[in-house]
């Protein structure tokens, strides 16, 4: 089949690039680290007491939770790593379990990795993100525990664009409704409130991957495109930025969310803004549950301001599907909500489509794999991006040097003196906030030395964590 063979000549390709072939051996630790690690490449920073041996994949455990795509179960095996896969998300006191033990973890949009959880981790070297959000971890304490967190950044754009044109004629020609009724048997052929959707104005809020491939959609049915960004963003096609949100709300007909969850995109559309729009006009939320005030929608709904409504998240979302799940009680207002006409309700789906969750797999799998096999974070989101080629493992006695470290004046002297009986290979540093990262290459090292380069690393006081990579 066409689609299959493309999926697997995109994997066969990011494989080619990556050369995933035999793992370094490795040592680390870090000060979360608990006394006595169980791994054989994790050694206790108080007490040396595992001897250091070659890294082996075989010893890397997985945890990917929320049915992660098998594209990236593909990969992470064919590592020879060890992989434990759930389909749903955990309760919080068996995730707390569970992530004791393993060194990389993957989730999407519902499990919460809080500093909380975080703190139990002690093992943990790095988060795969098999969504584009990631705003429910805690990317900043993830940073200072040297968790590095990778997503995908836009392998779900075009999905999620896609879903919202069809949201938006669904909601133009109330077509929910009709469908709901002639499933019951009632035949209502109506065309008043029912409108064409060529001439009427998206106003897009959030013009990045998702906001600017709405666009050129929306513009090849004829729509006319406004958008509202904190930043200025180049348009694509004829669609045109305007300066303020209200600008923006009191111009269109159709209003659609694009934004992260942040604390200034809480509520962001709330009874204020609704106030604001044209009358009749239809609002969708594709972004995060934080992003719209639902009893203030539903206020508006039922005063007549607002036509239509298109939501696909919600503050807060069931662990698993099941009949049940939503109207149990988990949000206060899902009577209200399910009993308006024209609203159109989908269970966090925009991004839930074989394409993007296939290249979702290979793309975070891919660079969660880097990450462990070569410390490569190009692509992480809480880290300073760094990157030397792959490790040559024919040349004898070379020695990958991760290091990283809180981001203050005098490391690099340290570090390079510590390492200064070696050949430097290779070296590239960078820093992210506070948070900074040396990864070195060096050359004739000896079982002894990588024992004392170890230990002296792990004497500097500014390490977060240390691997080394031979
Ligand atoms: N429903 C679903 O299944 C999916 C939902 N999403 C959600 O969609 C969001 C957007 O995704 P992308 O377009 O890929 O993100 P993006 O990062 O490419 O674009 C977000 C845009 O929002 C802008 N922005 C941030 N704060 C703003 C504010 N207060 N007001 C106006 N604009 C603001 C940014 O400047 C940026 O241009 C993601 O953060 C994620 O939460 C993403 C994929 C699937
Ligand atoms: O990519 C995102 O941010 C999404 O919201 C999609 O989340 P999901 O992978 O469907 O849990």
């Amino acid at each position: 089949m066409a689609f299959g063979q493309q999926i697997n000549n995109l994997q066969d390709s990011f494989e080619a690039a990556l050369n995933l072939s035999s793992s370094p051996g490795a040592v680390s630790t870090s000060p979360t680290q608990s006394f006595m690690n169980t791994l054989p490449h994790r050694i206790s920073t108080a007490k040396q007491q595992k001897a250091l041996k070659p890294f082996s994949t075989g010893d890397i455990k997985i945890l990917l939770l929320e049915n992660v795509n098998e594209t990236a179960i593909e990969i992470f095996t064919k590592q020879g790593y060890q992989v434990e896969f759930q389909k749903s998300s955990l309760p919080e006191a068996e995730l707390i379990e569970k992530i004791k033990d393993v060194h990389a973890i993957g989730i999407r949009s519902k499990t919460k990795l809080t500093a909380e959880i975080l703190k139990h981790a002690k093992n943990l070297v790095v988060v795969g993100c098999f969504c584009i959000g990631t705003n429910q971890v805690d990317l900043d304490f993830a940073a200072k525990q040297g968790i590095a967190v990778f997503n995908s950044p836009f392998s779900n754009s075009r999905s999620v664009a896609e879903l919202v044109i069809a949201e938006i004629i669904t909601l133009a020609r109330q077509l929910g409704d009709r469908s709901i009724e002639l499933h019951t048997g009632t035949w209502n052929k109506v065309s008043a409130k029912c409108w064409e959707v060529r001439g009427k104005t998206l106003g897009i809020i959030g013009y990045g991957h998702i906001g600017s491939q709405l666009s050129v959609l929306a513009e090849a049915l004829g729509m006319n495109v406004l958008y509202y960004d904190i930043v200025t963003i180049m348009s694509l096609g004829t669609a045109k930025q305007v300066s303020t949100l209200n600008e923006l709300l009191n111009k269109s007909d159709f209003i659609t969310c694009h934004v992260p969850a942040t604390a200034e995109t809480k509520n962001l559309l709330s009874g204020p803004q609704f106030a604001a729009m044209k009358d009749g006009s239809y609002v969708i939320n594709a972004s995060r549950g934080t992003v719209v005030d639902i009893p203030a929608l539903i206020q508006a709904m039922k005063a007549g301001k607002i036509a239509g409504a298109a939501l696909d998240v919600y503050p807060n979302e069931p662990a698993k599907n099941g009949a049940g799940a939503f109207a149990d009680g988990l949000n206060s207002w899902t009577t209200d909500l399910v009993s308006l006409p024209n609203v159109i309700l989908t269970p966090h789906i925009g991004g839930s489509t074989e394409e993007a969750q296939s290249s979702i797999g290979i793309e975070v799998a891919t660079a969660v794999t880097k990450y462990i096999n070569e410390g490569n974070t190009v692509g992480a989101v809480n880290f300073p991006e760094v990157s030397l080629r792959a490790l040559d493992l024919d040349q004898d006695n070379t020695v990958r040097v991760l290091y990283i470290h809180h981001n203050v004046p005098g490391v690099l002297k340290t570090v390079n003196n510590i390492l200064s009986n070696h050949n430097i290979e290779k070296q590239y540093s960078d820093s992210n906030g506070d948070i900074a990262y040396l990864m070195a290459d060096i050359s004739n090292v000896n079982q002894s030395d990588i024992k004392q380069i170890y230990d002296e690393l792990n004497e500097t006081d500014y390490k977060i964590s240390i691997r080394l990579l031979y």
